[in-house]
C-alpha cells in the first residue's frame, strides 16, 4: 500500500515491507507506507491494529524484524541511537500522553529546548525560544512552570514545540490531540499545518477521530488499505 504515491523526484519518508513482532504476535506483516513531503496524511484504524507501531518504526524508535525505512531516499542504517543523529533529527514524533513524554523535573522552557541542547546548539537556545513557544500559544509565564503546574493541553503544546525545535522534515502526530479540549486541539492542528506550509514537511496524523482527520489531512488512509495491498 502506498498512502500517496510521491511524484517522481519528490521526497518522502517510506516504509517498505516492514514486519514487527511482539513475541509471537506479528503486528505489522510486510507493510508499505509512504509519507510524501508537503502533505498531511491521516491514518485511521481500529484500536490495536498497529498504527502506533508503524509510527515508531518510521521515527526510527522501534527496530522492525524486517523491512526498510528511507528518508528522502536515504536508507536508515539503524534504530534508536543506532541511527545517525543527522537522520534521527529529520523525523519527530508527538505522542498521545504528554506526561509520559517529558522529564517531570524540567520547566517547560527546558523541555522545549532539550533537542537543541542535545545537538550542541545551547548558545542559540534563548533566542529561539519565542519562535518555538509563540506558535503553540505558550506564554512566558507558562514557560517557567514545571509539568505538574500545567494542564495536559499546555504540556502537549510544549511537546509539539519540542518536536519542531530541530525543524524536522517529517512530523508524526500519534493521537496528539485525543486527550485535549476542542480549542487546544484546533490550536495545535493549526500550528502543525502552519509549520508544514512554511517548511514543506510531511505530516502523518494518526487518529481514531475521522471527523478530525477529514478536517485536517489532505487525505486519510484506513488501516485495511495499509495491510491489504
Ligand atoms: N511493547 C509492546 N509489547 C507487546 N505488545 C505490544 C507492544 N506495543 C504494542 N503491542 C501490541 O501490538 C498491537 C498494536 O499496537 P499499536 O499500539 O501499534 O496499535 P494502534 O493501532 O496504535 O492502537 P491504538 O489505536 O489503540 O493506539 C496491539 O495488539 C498491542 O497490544
Amino acid at each position: 500500500m502506498t498512502a500517496s504515491a510521491p511524484v517522481s523526484g519528490s521526497r518522502a519518508l517510506t516504509a517498505r515491507q516492514v514486519t514487527v513482532r511482539y513475541g509471537r504476535h506479528t503486528v505489522l506483516d510486510g507493510v508499505d507506507f509512504t509519507l510524501p513531503e508537503r502533505t498531511t496524511i491521516g491514518l485511521a484504524g481500529p484500536s490495536g491494529c498497529g498504527k502506533s507501531t508503524l509510527g515508531l518504526v518510521l521515527a526510527m524508535l522501534r527496530r522492525p524484524a524486517g523491512g526498510t525505512v528511507t528518508i528522502d531516499g536515504d536508507p536508515v542504517p539503524g534504530w534508536r541511537h543506532g541511527a545517525p543523529r543527522a537522520m534521527r533529527t529529520r523525523v519527530a514524533i508527538v505522542f498521545q500522553q504528554p506526561r509520559l513524554a517529558v522529564d517531570p523535573r524540567l520547566r517547560l522552557r527546558d523541555i522545549i529546548l532539550e533537542p537543541l541542547r542535545a545537538t550542541g546548539r545551547g548558545r542559540e537556545t534563548a533566542d529561539l525560544l519565542p519562535a518555538l513557544a509563540d506558535p503553540v500559544g505558550l506564554t512566558p509565564e507558562l514557560l517557567d512552570r514545571r509539568p505538574h503546574e500545567v494542564s495536559d493541553g499546555q504540556l502537549q503544546r510544549a511537546c509539539l514545540a519540542r518536536a519542531l525545535a530541530l525543524r524536522p522534515r517529517y512530523l508524526i502526530c500519534d493521537e496528539m490531540t485525543t486527550m485535549l479540549d476542542a480549542s487546544t486541539q484546533a490550536h495545535l492542528v493549526r500550528a502543525v499545518e502552519e509549520y508544514r506550509r512554511e517548511s514543506g514537511a510531511g505530516v502523518l496524523a494518526i487518529s481514531h477521530d475521522q471527523v478530525l482527520l477529514d478536517r485536517w489531512a489532505d487525505h486519510t488512509v484506513t488501516w485495511d488499505a495499509v495491510v491489504v495491498a
